[in-house]
Parts: C-alpha cells; sequence; structure tokens
C-alpha cells in the first residue's frame, strides 16, 4: 500500500465499485442526514456511461434506503454489504436470508439501548447498527452492547466503523459482492476497482486485487487498498476526471 492517488480509471477496462457513506457522501450526524453534492448523482451517471454500465454502488445501507438519496440514478447496487443485489433499476431486488439469530441479537439491544439514550441504534433488518457519532464517549459502551448482542450466535459479528458498531451476519460481505457483479455483464472481463473508506471495504479491496485489479482508499488509516485519496472532495475530483479523460 502507498499513499498515491490512483490513475485515472480507464474507461475500455475498468469496472468501479464504489461505497457511499464517506465515500460518495461526507458523514453527517445520521444516517438520513447525508447530502448527496451537487452534480453528484449526474457524475455518477456519466462515470457508468464511460464505463459502459461496469459500476456499481456497494454499500452498507439497504438498496431502499440508497435509491431515496440518489434517487432515479438506477445503477447496479449491493445493499446491506451484499446481503442484497440488483442489476439495474426497476428489477427486483435479490436478498439472502437473514439468519433467525438477528431476532436474539435484536432483543439483547432492545434491553440494553432504552430511548432516550445517546446511543441510537438503526435497524436494516439483516443488520443492526449502534450509532455514536452524537455521543463519541459512548464507542466503548457501544462496543460492549454490540459484543453481548452476539455472544454465543455463531451466525453473527459485530463489526466497528466509523462512530458505528454494526451487528452483522457472517459470510456476506463486500468482497462476494465484487464477486458477483464480476461474473455477469457489464462487469466480467473488466479489471476491477473498488473504492472505501472504512473497515467493510477492506474486504472488497482484497477482492479485487486477487481478481487482478486494485482497491483506493478514501482518508488516512491501515488498508490493503493500493492506492488513497484524502477525502469525499478528492474522490469526486478523480470520477470527474476519469469522466473526463
Ligand atoms: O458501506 P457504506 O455505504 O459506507 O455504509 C456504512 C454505514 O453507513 C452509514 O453510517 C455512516 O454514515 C452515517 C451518515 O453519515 C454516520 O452518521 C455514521 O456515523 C457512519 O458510520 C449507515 O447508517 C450504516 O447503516 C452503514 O452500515
Amino acid at each position: 500500500m502507498t499513499d498515491h492517488a490512483p490513475p485515472p480509471l480507464d474507461p475500455a477496462r475498468n469496472a468501479l465499485f464504489l461505497d457511499f457513506d464517506g465515500t460518495f457522501v461526507d458523514f453527517a450526524p445520521e444516517p438520513d442526514a447525508i447530502v448527496v453534492r451537487p452534480g453528484g448523482r449526474e457524475l455518477l451517471k456519466t462515470v457508468a456511461r464511460r464505463l459502459g454500465g461496469a459500476l456499481a454502488l456497494v454499500t452498507g445501507r439497504r438498496i431502499e434506503n440508497l435509491d431515496g438519496h440518489l434517487g432515479a440514478v438506477g445503477l447496479p447496487t449491493a445493499g446491506l454489504h451484499g446481503q442484497q443485489s440488483r442489476m439495474a433499476a426497476g428489477e427486483a431486488i435479490e436478498l439472502r436470508p437473514t439468519s433467525p439469530q438477528m431476532e436474539e441479537a435484536r432483543r439483547r439491544i432492545a434491553d440494553a439501548i432504552r430511548p432516550g439514550d445517546p446511543i441510537a441504534v438503526e435497524d436494516k433488518g439483516g443488520a443492526l447498527v449502534l450509532h455514536y457519532r452524537r455521543a463519541p464517549g459512548e464507542a466503548p459502551r457501544a462496543r460492549a452492547i454490540g459484543a453481548r448482542a452476539v455472544a454465543g450466535l455463531a451466525d453473527l459479528h459485530a463489526q466497528s466503523g466509523h462512530d458505528i458498531v454494526e451487528v452483522r451476519q457472517r459470510g456476506i460481505g463486500k468482497a462476494e459482492a465484487v464477486r458477483r457483479f464480476s461474473e455477469q455483464p457489464p462487469f466480467a472481463g473488466r479489471i476491477p476497482v473498488f473504492v472505501g473508506d472504512d473497515t467493510t471495504d477492506e474486504d472488497g479491496f482484497r477482492a479485487a486485487a486477487e481478481l487482478g485489479g486494485f482497491g483506493v482508499k478514501i482518508g488516512p488509516g491501515e488498508t490493503a487498498a493500493r492506492y488513497r485519496l484524502a477525502d469525499v472532495s478528492a474522490l469526486h475530483a478523480w470520477l470527474a476526471a476519469s469522466a473526463c479523460g
């Protein structure tokens, strides 16, 4: 891994896998308070066209939630870190089944976090997120609650991210999402580039490298990505350069 900026995308050869929060949009105090930058939706559509359609969003959000923020962009998307997927706007969303153990984790979290708690709970159905962006001092408690929520539940694990602890299902991740898309047109035969900022994106970086491509990490921190961009603004500038080149 270096701190070098990535080369511009090669429209004839690359496929792009793009994370959302902290990568394409800046963080906000709450999940639905994020703002898509002016021109952001058009930029996505332009880059997707340049790549012959080989641009997928790979996010921890539900696809329905992402659609609410991106409107009619309608790109191929993996949601819930790969538990959901869809190739194009309007197509049915495929959902891999959620372990029944998620219900027990939900009960444990509800026992630990009561209304008014500084830690907020985001229930995404297939995953549960403990948010402490508004109360950074609660990070250790959020990690402890996450660990207790999955204790003894073999199908689940708790993973820390940017001001969150997420209770997720094992065997589902961004690497699988990259591999699945890469088997199908228009992604098949293209060199994958995965761009992301958080712990769950590390799987995506590794999968892209295994398939002959590379990762681009947004922001600081140890990473398996080969390249780095400083922040969301730098990502938008790189996408714009790739779209025009
Ligand atoms: O895979 P991503 O698209 O990066 O999604 C990861 C998580 O993103 C969201 O949380 C993050 O963004 C919030 C809004 O800016 C912020 O408040 C939070 O601190 C961040 O961690 C989303 O709410 C989660 O469900 C996603 O898993």
